[in-house]
């Protein structure tokens, strides 16, 4: 689904990611830990298209296509999905016009006609039940005066209508209550096929209780220095970043 290779990516002339290789195939949950300013961000911004970022090297394969040859738009509807660290208010858009508006052109990419009114609201009642959302936000402008975790909350529900092959979740729990993380994370859950995969980058072992990831990698000034299974997220949770300082040195020199 996702074959990221030797991606190098700068910011106003800064090295920031520095050799990423990754492979996601469907059905999968990957998680990306790292300590702060290691890059996470910046991979999930470079995979959306963030025009900020320059990739200066390598290559990214979604389902067969080019990745970086797409505006940010195609990628969108080619079904890649980013759940923001700090999600977006777009005052004067109610909640529900714009993710009709987002579904139809989706739809309309993929050569299928618009939704009908009925079916689109049938859609809307069924994954707002899925995921537990409540439905007073459904009409307030998009995500202003929302809460963060009520932010964070309609992302997963634009998630859950949406229905993308590939969601990358930034940093999706911090800021969220624990009963909020519980109804997120079996929202995700739920949204689990064989058919899609999901990166998430946190910084917590506790979201990966909730949503159990397939695999587990840190990333290191940025390059994925070690991956794991569920396990390693718990070895970082005990002993910190600290202790893979020697792997790397040991391994090749960081520049
Ligand atoms: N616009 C920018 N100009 C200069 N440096 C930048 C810019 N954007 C990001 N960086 C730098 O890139 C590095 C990686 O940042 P990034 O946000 O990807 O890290 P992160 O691993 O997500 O960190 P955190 O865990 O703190 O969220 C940081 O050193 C950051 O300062």
């Amino acid at each position: 689904m996702l074959d990221i290779k030797n991606l190098h990516a700068a910011v106003e002339g800064n090295a920031i990611l520095k050799g990423i290789n990754l492979t996601v195939k469907p059905g999968e949950v990957h998680a990306i830990m790292g300590p702060n300013g290691s890059g996470k961000s910046s991979l999930a911004s470079v995979l959306a298209g963030r025009e900020s970022y320059e990739v200066t090297d390598g290559s990214v394969d979604f389902l067969g296509k080019d990745l970086l040859d797409m505006s940010p738009e195609v990628r969108a509807r080619e079904g890649l999905f980013l759940a923001f660290q700090y999600p977006v208010e777009i005052p004067g858009v109610s909640n529900i016009n714009f993710l009709k508006t987002a579904v139809n052109e989706i739809r309309a990419y993929h050569g299928e006609p618009p939704m009908q009114a009925k079916a689109f609201l049938d859609m809307l009642k069924s994954k707002q039940k899925l995921m537990e959302f409540d439905a007073n936000l459904m009409n307030r402008s998009l995500n202003e005066g929302f809460s963060g975790g009520e932010k964070k909350r309609n992302d997963i529900f634009q998630m859950a209508m949406l229905e993308p092959k590939l969601a990358i979740m930034d940093e999706t729990d911090s800021g969220l209550d624990i009963d909020a993380l519980r109804i997120v994370s079996a929202g995700v859950n739920k949204l689990r096929s064989k058919d899609n995969a999901f990166i998430i980058i946190t910084h917590y072992q506790r979201l990966l209780e909730y949503i159990v990831p397939d695999f587990v990698h840190v990333l290191y000034n940025g390059r994925i220095v070690k991956s794991g299974t569920k396990e390693l997220a718990l070895e970082l949770e005990e002993k910190g970043y600290d202790w893979l300082k020697e792997d790397i040195r040991l391994e090749e020199p960081v520049q």
